[in-house]
């Protein structure tokens, strides 16, 4: 065996990562319990650029959250997080910071476990949004299946969002980070596939300060939806765990419910979300597909 692929000097060393995807939402994982790694968003975005880097949805840090908060990276830990605990530290593609990412907890906790730094199969997954226990079901090498419970779900006001000129009205709802999930009695799984979602879709940044994550949904029809979204800091993914639990808040309350487990049927696969007392889980597969090292050269060059 030669040198690491690509990285041009005769080093293997590196920044180790690892690459996965809950239904298709896909994540670089890079292993950093020192803190060491410099998550600048500039480095960020060109690390989930599909041609100058690897390519992804978001990047999830794997450290303590005790680390995090000694190394700055954290202000504090927050509600229901220890120090001792793993924190999934997220960012968008686009270099930003969200609060929560469900499928990144899901290719998380399978990747702690998988990997060895996590034997027991029930733990808290730390986020800025709160500390989520997982159950872990499955953690092969490669395959995972991951509930994890995502917490409360806040139904907030009513808003529209516009896409390809066509207007949308939903409720937005808050699972830790800001949805705009709407049901639309006229969408099919047909008419939904054939969306344009190229664009950012048009929201009212008087309800929406912090940015949106904007979902559209057909109504609840035996036990399903389905669901496509586009995520603030990203463009459409084809899956996001936490807009899942928004779409089936939302496609809840169209039906004048507000408890009840459905399947939610994304591009990337389906995933189960229940909702029971205001909180919900999510259950759903995950993939490990790929592990190696980022040249640090590379890494440094990036502003
Ligand atoms: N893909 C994630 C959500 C990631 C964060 C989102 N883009 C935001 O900015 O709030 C998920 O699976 O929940």
């Amino acid at each position: 065996m030669g040198d690491a692929v690509g990285l041009g000097d005769g080093r293997t060393a590196g920044i180790p990562f690892v690459k996965g995807h809950g239904t298709q939402n896909d994540f670089v994982v890079l292993p950093d319990e020192d803190v060491g790694v410099d998550l600048r968003p500039e480095r960020v975005a060109a690390l989930c650029d599909r041609r100058r880097g690897l390519g992804a949805d978001g990047v999830l840090r794997v450290a303590r959250a005790g680390a995090l908060v000694s190394a700055g990276v954290l202000d504090a830990l927050p509600d229901g997080v220890t120090g001792d605990d793993w924190f999934m530290d997220y960012r968008n593609a686009d270099g930003s910071i969200a609060e929560m990412c469900g499928n990144g907890v899901r290719v998380f906790a399978h990747h702690l476990v998988a990997s060895g730094l996590e034997e027991r199969t029930e733990f808290v997954v730390g986020s800025r949004a709160g500390g989520k226990p997982v159950v872990v079901h499955d953690a092969d090498p490669e395959a995972g299946d991951v509930t994890v419970d995502m917490g409360a779900v806040r139904v907030l006001g009513e808003s529209t969002a516009t896409v390809s000129g066509r207007v949308f009205t939903g409720v937005g709802i808050d699972v830790g980070n800001p949805h705009l999930a709407c049901v639309d009695p006229h969408l099919t799984a047909s008419s939904l596939a054939a969306l344009d979602l190229g664009g950012a879709p048009g929201f009212d940044p008087g309800v929406f300060p912090q940015g949106v994550n904007v979902e559209l949904v057909t109504p609840l029809e035996n036990g399903a939806v389905d669901m496509r979204v586009h995520e603030r800091g990203v463009g459409e993914t084809r899956s996001c765990g936490t807009g899942t639990v928004a779409a089936a808040a939302a496609a809840l309350r169209y039906d004048g419910l507000d408890e009840g487990a459905l399947t939610v049927r994304v591009p990337g696969g389906d995933v189960l979300v229940t909702i029971h007392g205001g909180t919900a889980t999510l259950r759903g597969p995950s993939v490990l597909l790929a592990s190696g090292s980022l040249s640090e050269r590379w890494w440094k060059t990036l502003g």
